[in-house]
């Protein structure tokens, strides 16, 4: 496990990029019957990593984490978002289409227009810890955590709304 250097000074590095967005529909789940109609939104992605500056003076390239970031914002462009784990909706495929069955509702899509995602409800504070496991999982950003101390990564549906996830890595090298 890696040893915290005692009393390093650590910097943030933010990444926030106007590419770094994704126009999908959705709609959000009030309860077992109350939802809104589809809409979409342009969301936008923004991250922040706090690590060490190395004795070459840098922590990272961040060009990789830009990249990543841009790998996770076109998977879900252009899209219809459906939660796969959400309490109030049940998803069903039959004969080419995506059914979402909620309450006496059957709303149907074409399979190519839907993303089916592992999580509760189309929110910002759903999607945000969302793509932040999966940055951290991806190849080489995982190559990178022993490096960094805290990732956040954060989401908007909108200008000044934001949901931001976060995952430190002194909680586990403390633990
Ligand atoms: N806790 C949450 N509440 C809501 C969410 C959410 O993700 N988390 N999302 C929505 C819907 O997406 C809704 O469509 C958002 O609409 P709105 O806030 O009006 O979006 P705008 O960008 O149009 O915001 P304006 O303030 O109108 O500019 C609802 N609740």
């Amino acid at each position: 496990m890696e040893t915290l250097v005692a009393d390093a000074i650590l910097t943030r590095i933010e990444i926030s990029k106007d590419y770094l967005n994704f126009s999908s529909g959705h709609f959000t789940l009030f309860s077992a019957t109350e939802r809104e109609n589809l809409h979409g939104h342009n969301f936008r992605v923004r991250c922040a990593v706090t690590a060490q500056v190395g004795d070459g003076g840098l922590t990272f390239d961040y060009v990789i984490l830009k990249r990543a970031l841009k790998v996770l914002c076109d998977a879900l462009d252009e899209r219809v978002l459906l939660p796969l784990e959400s309490p109030y909706l049940r998803i069903e495929r039959q004969d080419g289409l995506v059914l979402a069955h909620f309450a006496d509702e059957r709303i149907p899509f074409l399979e190519r227009d839907v993303l089916l995602l592992p999580i509760r409800n189309v929110t910002i504070e759903e999607l945000a810890p969302l793509l932040l496991e999966r940055l951290r999982t991806q190849v080489e950003i995982a190559a990178m955590t022993a490096a960094i101390r805290a990732i956040e990564l954060g989401v908007s549906s909108g200008q000044g709304q934001w949901a931001i996830a976060q995952w430190d890595n002194r909680a586990q090298a403390i633990a």
